[in-house]
């Protein structure tokens, strides 16, 4: 085999939990995250010449070494030397779909398919289980992104537990152009706030403890009842996110104006997505959004959750 071509899903966060502070800087998470089928597309091909090379159509990313698709590879050049040896230099062309620091692990799913890419080219015979400690040495969402579907993940986000599948259930998913969030910023901000606000304030804390469902949640979603899923939906970076762009707030406000089933910020955003009751209804509220929403800045996608992560083209 000379090359391999994969499908890269988004992930979104149905729930996001941060539960404490932890020594390595990283925070202790409870998440909920779901893949969706707004996807990139990676071929990885050998190459005769022993060096990695990226391309990418979308001219706002780097490609070079600090492209999260080339750090996947190195790693794979340095954790199988031999093969990296026996099969030379690896080309990978990105086709980007998923929005750009946007809060669905675009990056990280992109990783995934370069790590499971690699190990099918070099027969490395490699299980889920191994990318996944791989995975979780490029970032914290590169673990859920290779087997995706619906998972529960702890830890800093890497340790992962399978939940029942909520295939075929439809979102529409709103992003400005505009708008990049720092991932580190947002968490940073969210413990000043917590330790300045939360920890002197009762009323504050009493009011996150009734927001925080993360046993209703599972409970829905083993039940698959998407309505109650949409009610336990919870994003702690959510406040933080939404002060400081008032235009994020402004997007979930018209979602519930619109009346879907429930509306969330995904990860550290800026995307916010709406959980509908079916297709129609999303392609509904999409033409209905971008009629209150003019502004061409702001992209929408209707998508449809999934039940699976990276996937090979045939
Ligand atoms: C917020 C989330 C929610 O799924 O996703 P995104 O919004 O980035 O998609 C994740 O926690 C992001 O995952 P990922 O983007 O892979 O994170 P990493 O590269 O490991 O870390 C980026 C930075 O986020 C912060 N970080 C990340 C994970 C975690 N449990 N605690 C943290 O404090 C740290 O500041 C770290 O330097
Ligand atoms: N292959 C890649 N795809 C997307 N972003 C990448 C990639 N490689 C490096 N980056 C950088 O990583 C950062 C976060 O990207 P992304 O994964 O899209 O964010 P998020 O996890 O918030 O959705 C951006 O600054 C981007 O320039």
């Amino acid at each position: 085999m000379e090359s391999v071509t994969l499908i890269a899903p988004a992930k979104i966060n149905l729930y996001l939990e941060i539960i404490g502070n932890r020594s390595d800087g990283y925070h202790e998470l409870i998440m909920i995250l779901q893949s969706i089928d707004l996807a990139d597309k990676i071929n990885v091909q050998k190459s005769s010449i022993d060096r990695i090379r990226i391309r990418c159509d979308n001219p706002q990313l780097p490609t070079n070494k600090s492209n999260i698709a080339y750090k996947a590879a190195a790693l794979m050049t340095s954790e199988f030397p031999e093969a990296f040896v026996k099969h030379g230099g690896l080309n990978i062309t990105i086709n980007k779909h998923i929005p750009v620091s946007a809060g669905l692990a675009g990056g990280s799913s992109d990783a995934a398919a370069v790590l499971l890419g690699v190990g099918l080219l070099w027969n490395l015979g490699l299980t889920q289980s191994e990318l996944e400690i791989l995975g979780a040495k490029l970032g914290s969402d590169v673990p859920f992104c290779i087997g995706g579907g619906t998972a529960i993940a702890t830890g800093r986000g890497e340790q992962l537990s399978a939940l029942p599948s909520l295939e075929n259930i439809y979102i529409v998913l709103a992003k400005y152009r505009s708008i990049a969030v720092s991932t580190p910023w947002a968490y940073t901000t969210h413990r000043q706030e917590f330790e300045n606000i939360y920890n002197k304030d009762t009323q504050s804390l009493a009011a996150r403890a009734a927001a925080v469902h993360s046993r209703d949640i599972v409970k829905a979603i083993v039940n698959r009842d998407t309505k109650e899923v949409a009610q336990f939906m919870y994003n702690d970076l959510e406040k933080v996110v939404m002060s400081k762009y008032a235009l994020v707030l402004e997007l979930k406000e018209v979602f519930v104006n619109l009346g879907v089933l429930g509306t969330m910020m995904s990860g550290s955003g800026p995307s916010v997505f709406a959980l509908c009751e079916s297709k129609q209804q999303a392609e509904e509220i999409k033409y209905n959004v971008r009629k209150t929403i003019p502004n061409q800045d702001l992209e929408l996608f209707v998508s449809q959750l999934i039940g699976h992560g990276i996937q090979l083209v045939p």
